[in-house]
């Protein structure tokens, strides 16, 4: 199982990289990134953690053996990086001020990551198409270009957006003082402001999750707020590494495995599918091998479908 992951030395690059190698048996990875001598440092770091399962200590920890894995390679970017790869994993980042640390502030990557996403794109065109994990930010809007410029089906892409149900049960785990793991709340929508809950397929112990007006607001605002807030304790340069990272890690894995039973909400391109087209945004697919193959139409509440919309308006406008 190979994967190349672009933006391989950066903070979420980096610990989506060491994930998959402490967690699935006989893969392989590939560090793309600029700058080339920090991808090398943490090629040679991963590959070396690898290693512990030689040993009974090693083994102790996890369950698997990955004795066949490795080895773990760097490449420049460029049309050869997204060739010869089982999945691709975008992860870059061009550069974040510390003034978008607060609200909103994904979007002021856009400007500066759109133009490396045309070139990724372009140099796709040249290669067969394969499963793609988008992570840069602004997620949705990097997703659409990405699959716009490559000429790869949408199915081939989802851009990833599942921190949002991690940080919405743990709060709602809070409100109703039970542990975060028997809670389920998928997500819809933008990765950002316009986010949508989905508290009408949100369940606790597996029951509905019954929550009034202002602990569905308090859940919203709470994930709203995190990512930032996470970003201010540890500064303005890395966002939220271990969540992002296992559960991007979590998508490629599934996919390289024969994909997903059950819906989960990632952001794929729309093409009519609740009503929106030209533009990417979070609603539950079904994950296959080639990376997704259905969207499900799920029932909405009319607040539910208000938000959706705004966030499709919100999208829709560059
Ligand atoms: N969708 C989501 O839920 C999440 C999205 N993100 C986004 O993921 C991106 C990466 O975040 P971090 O890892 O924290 O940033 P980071 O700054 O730690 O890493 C970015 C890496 O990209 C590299 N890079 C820059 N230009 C490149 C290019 N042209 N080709 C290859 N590599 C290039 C940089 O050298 C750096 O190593 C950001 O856009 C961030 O907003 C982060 C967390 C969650
Ligand atoms: O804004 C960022 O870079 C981080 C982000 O998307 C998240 O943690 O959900």
């Amino acid at each position: 199982m190979h994967v190349t992951v672009i933006g391989g030395a950066g903070a979420v690059g980096s610990t989506v990289a060491y994930t998959l190698a402490t967690t699935v048996p006989d893969v392989e990875l590939r560090l793309v990134d600029v700058a080339d001598d920090a991808a090398a440092g943490h090629a040679t770091d991963v590959e070396h953690a690898m290693n512990h399962d030689t040993h009974e200590v090693g083994r102790s920890i996890g369950s698997h053996v990955s004795w066949g894995a490795g080895p773990v390679t760097t490449a420049e970017p460029g049309p050869d990086a997204v060739r010869d790869t089982d999945c691709l994993v975008v992860a870059y980042n061009v550069s974040r001020t510390d003034d978008a640390v607060g609200r909103g502030g994904r979007e002021s990557y856009y400007e500066k990551n759109r133009p490396v996403a045309d070139d990724l794109g372009d140099w796709m065109r040249g290669a067969d198409p394969r499963p793609v994990v988008v992570v840069t930010n602004p997620v949705d809007r990097i997703t659409d270009c990405l699959w716009r410029n490559s000429g790869w089906p949408r199915e081939s892409f989802v851009g990833y957006s599942l921190s949002e149900t991690a940080r919405a049960v743990a709060e709602i785990g809070r409100i109703r003082d039970v542990d975060p793991h028997t809670v389920h709340c998928p997500m819809m929508g933008e990765h950002g402001e316009h986010l949508v809950p989905v508290f009408s397929k949100a369940t606790v112990g597996g029951d509905p999750l019954e929550l009034s007006a202002a602990q569905r607001r308090q859940v919203l605002d709470y994930v709203r707020d995190v990512p930032y807030d996470v970003m201010r304790q540890r500064g303005a340069a890395e966002s939220s590494r271990w969540v992002s990272g296992r559960g991007v890690a979590a998508v490629a894995h599934s996919i390289l495995t024969g994909g997903t039973t059950a819906p989960i909400c990632l952001s794929v391109p729309l093409a009519g599918e609740y009503g929106y087209e030209d533009v990417s945004m979070s609603v539950p697919v079904v994950l296959s091998s080639d990376g997704w193959d259905r969207i499900e139409r799920w029932s909405l509440s009319d607040q539910e479908r208000e938000l959706l919309d705004a966030a499709y308006d919100h999208l829709a406008t560059d």
